[in-house]
This record gives C-alpha cells, sequence and structure tokens, in this order.
C-alpha cells in the first residue's frame, strides 16, 4: 500500500500559532477525513500540501516525489483541490472560467465536466461571483472530478451544502474511490459524514496530530465510561483523556480499552465512543491541561 501523501517533520509558526512537528501519511486508494476544532491548523495543513503556504521546516512529498517549492506542475495536474474559499475570477461566468482551466489539464474530460454541470445543476452564464457558497463548491467539484485527478484535496468541501446534495457528493466521493487509484483527503467538522464515508481519521488539535488512524480501529481503542463520581480518585482521573461531571456522576474518555474495561466493567457502564465523543473528550481534556 503506497503513500500517495507524506509529510515529515513540518512546522509553520504565525504570530499566536504553530504547526508542531507534523509526521502523517495519507494512503492511496482510501478517503482520508481531517477533523479538529476551529482553528487547529487543517486549512494551514491543507494549503500547505497545496504549496500555497511554505512550511518554515520540514518536507512533503506528494505521489512519492518531493514537492516543495518547485510544487512541479506534474504533481498539480494529479491534484483536484476543493474549497469554499474562491480561487476563480469572480467577473468571469462558470463557462468562461471553465474555458480558462481545462486547457492547464491534459487530461481534461469535456464529456465528463458536461456531466456534472448537468448533475449539479450548474448555470454557464452565470458569473460565479452571482454563484452561492453551495454552487461555488458544485462547481470546484465538477472541475476536480473533470481533469482525471488522482487525488482530491477538499477543505470543508460540505460545509456549504444542503442535506440532499451534501449526500449525494458523499456517494459521489465513494464511487470515484472504487477505482483504488484514487485518493480523497477532506477536512471537515462534520462526524457524520465521515462515518458515512471515511477510511481513516486524522484528527488534529491545536497544531498537533492526534491520531492518524482506520476508522474501525478507533472504537478498539478508546472506551466511554459512565459511572458514580466515587470511582474518580485522583490517580484514576489520570487515566481519562476527558472527563465531564454532573451532580450524579461522570461520563470519560479512556484511550486504553482493554485496561479501561478491566478496570470499570463491575463498577460503572462502558460503551464504544462515537467520533465525536472522541473528538469532544479529547480537545476537553487538552483545555483542562493547559
Ligand atoms: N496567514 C496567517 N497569519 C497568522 N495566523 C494565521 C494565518 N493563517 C492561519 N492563522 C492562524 O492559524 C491557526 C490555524 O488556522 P487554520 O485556518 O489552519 O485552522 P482550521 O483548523 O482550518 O480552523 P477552522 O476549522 O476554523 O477552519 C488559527 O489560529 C489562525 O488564526
Amino acid at each position: 500500500m503506497s503513500d500517495v501523501i507524506q509529510l515529515d517533520h513540518l512546522t509553520k509558526s504565525y504570530d499566536r500559532f504553530e504547526l508542531r512537528d507534523i509526521s502523517l501519511t495519507i494512503k492511496e486508494g482510501f478517503i482520508t477525513g481531517l477533523i479538529g476544532p476551529n482553528g487547529a491548523g487543517k486549512t494551514t495543513l491543507i494549503k500547505m500540501m497545496m504549496g500555497m503556504v511554505y512550511p518554515d521546516q520540514g518536507s512533503i512529498s506528494m505521489f512519492g516525489q518531493n514537492n516543495q517549492l518547485s510544487q512541479a506542475a506534474a504533481i498539480k495536474e494529479r491534484i483536484g483541490y476543493v474549497s469554499d474559499e474562491s480561487i476563480y475570477y469572480e467577473h468571469l461566468t462558470v463557462k468562461q472560467m471553465r474555458a480558462i482551466i481545462a486547457p492547464f489539464y491534459p487530461r481534461w474530460d469535456q464529456d465528463t465536466y458536461m456531466k456534472f454541470q448537468e448533475l449539479f445543476k450548474l448555470p454557464p452564464g452565470k458569473k460565479i461571483k452571482e454563484l452561492s457558497k453551495g454552487m461555488k463548491i458544485k462547481f470546484s467539484l465538477a472541475i476536480a472530478l473533470s481533469h482525471g485527478a488522482d487525488l482530491l484535496i477538499m477543505d470543508e468541501p460540505t460545509s456549504g451544502l444542503d442535506p440532499v446534495f451534501r449526500r449525494e457528493m458523499l456517494e459521489l466521493l465513494s464511487e470515484h474511490i472504487q477505482d483504488e487509484k484514487k485518493s480523497i483527503l477532506f477536512s471537515t467538522h462534520n462526524t457524520t459524514d465521515l462515518d458515512r464515508i471515511a477510511d481513516y481519521i486524522v484528527f488534529i488539535n491545536d497544531g498537533k496530530i492526534i491520531f492518524n488512524e482506520m476508522k474501525e480501529s478507533l472504537g478498539e481503542q478508546y472506551l466511554l465510561i459512565k459511572g458514580g463520581k466515587e470511582l474518580l480518585d485522583r490517580d484514576v482521573r489520570r487515566w481519562f483523556v476527558g472527563i465531564r461531571e454532573n451532580g450524579l456522576g461522570f461520563e470519560g474518555l479512556i484511550s486504553n480499552r482493554a485496561e479501561g474495561e478491566r478496570y470499570f466493567k463491575d463498577t460503572a457502564i462502558c460503551e464504544t465512543p462515537t467520533l465525536e465523543e472522541i473528538m469532544y473528550y479529547t480537545v476537553k481534556g487538552s483545555e483542562a491541561h493547559v
């Protein structure tokens, strides 16, 4: 199984934020979801992969080739980028913009584009600036799916979409990945998107990778415990990634499922956490330790 993206010891500092020593591989042939709270560094990471932001240190390889600085055209051709930030000329129409973009891609397939234009109900005569947020994302997606990209990198692609199209788009992405040479990386705040289609989950919090795991294996690692407060002494509290207490008892996340089950199986309720619960307690726990 080869890696479509490889990040080695990437660092990027802004005034009040740092992405610290990020090493990460994204597998070819799979859908990887990138999650993390607001300001965690998802867009910065994606922009570094796209050559739109340069890292202070570290290296980036795409398709096994080092892409830094040169961001070789050959690599870019193989990537379809979808973001809700407009990267097009706002005063042009959809048709005019498509006519400018298509010649840049040797593998451009006009029939495929026309198919998506119809499916997404894209109005060819409308100016980009007149498109709704969701329409802009659909246009980006139509372009990305029509130039034979091997890798789709998408920054919150579903955020501006209505629930019906959102679901259709996820289905479209699942179909796209049936060709095992295609890969998708997308960031989202919506854990249901990930539950539906992601194979791998990369979780980033405060500029650090918390995990990069197969979605299926997360349930084997983490455990959600619900019990009475009398169970929590100072030593026991340390085992938890994060805890929420109320008048009656507590609910908390443990990252070593086997140990958690051994200790709590007779005294508390032990459950498999959802992705949202894993995110919630990890972020809550890290705030508590600041
Ligand atoms: N050009 C910049 N100059 C200074 N700080 C920046 C710049 N770009 C991003 N940041 C800061 O870096 C941090 C991470 O931002 P980023 O957009 O990568 O987060 P994110 O995980 O995509 O967040 P969200 O989920 O809200 O979109 C934030 O604190 C942001 O203010």
